[in-house]
């Protein structure tokens, strides 16, 4: 079946802070999103790959290339204003329906190739395959009042990327207006009245949100290096 990979990388990176997005900072010398690409290249070099930036950053994605001789075939679509927007961009932007497509943030370098690989094969099979992990810390909600109760952590799943789908259901998903509480692909794809199926992530996979994240991702990107 036909493989398509939507990298999002659209946001601006406000938490970070930094002079430019995030997601052209680099980590082991060389922009986060390079390694991201390099993983679903090496998964599959077939893989049709989709890259989703602000149009204004075409320029600078393009010098990067030529600076970091960066060669893994790709298609350049332009960003939307939030998350949603750019990932239906990415998803309008394939024109076939046939096939699978996985969904990650440009911010994940750090995806095991185990992760993509079950992804692709379990989406095959039951239409969607959503990457997540068990939480290590204890976990309170708050009720707004001063007050706070336990809840089971063994309830609760920490959500990833990538979030791979069949093609054809996931264009029809994206098809509904914006809202608030699609945070992610399964939740837009879930409002069809679809059940979304859980794989399991890796906890290295992380969305390099704030500069404390960025030490461990050069912590990351040098052990996986040496290996
Ligand atoms: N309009 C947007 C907003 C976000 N994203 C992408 O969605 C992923 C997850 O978003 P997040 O980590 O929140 O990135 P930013 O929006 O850049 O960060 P911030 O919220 O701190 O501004 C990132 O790869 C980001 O580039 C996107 O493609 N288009
Ligand atoms: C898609 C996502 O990375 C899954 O955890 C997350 O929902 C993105 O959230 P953000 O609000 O864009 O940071």
């Amino acid at each position: 079946m036909k493989k398509f990979g939507i990298i999002v990388a659209g946001g601006n990176g406000t938490r970070m802070g930094a002079s430019i997005p995030k997601q052209y900072l680099e980590i082991g010398g060389e922009p986060i999103l390079m390694h991201t690409m390099k993983a679903f290249f090496q998964y599959d070099p077939t893989i049709n790959l989709i890259l989703v930036i602000p149009v204004s950053d075409f320029p600078l994605w393009n010098s990067l290339c030529d600076k970091f001789d960066f060669k893994i075939p790709h298609q350049l679509v332009k960003g939307g204003q939030s998350r949603f927007q750019s990932v239906r961009n990415g998803l309008n932007s394939i024109l076939s329906t046939a096939g699978l497509v996985a969904i990650h943030d440009g911010v994940r370098p750090f995806v095991n190739q185990s992760v993509i690989s079950r992804s692709y094969e379990e989406a095959a099979k039951k239409g969607s395959a959503i990457a997540v992990i068990n939480l290590k810390d204890s976990i309170r909600k708050i009720s707004g009042d001063g007050k706070s109760n336990f809840q089971d952590r063994q309830d609760f799943r920490l959500v990833q990327t990538p979030q791979t789908f069949q093609l054809e259901k996931i264009k029809k998903a994206f098809e509904v207006p914006e809202s608030k509480q699609f945070t992610d692909d399964a939740t837009v794809y879930e409002q069809q009245g679809w059940q979304v199926n859980l794989i399991e992530g890796n906890p290295e996979n992380i969305k390099i949100t704030s500069p404390e994240d960025m030490d461990y991702a050069e912590f990351l990107v040098n052990r996986n290096n040496k290996a």
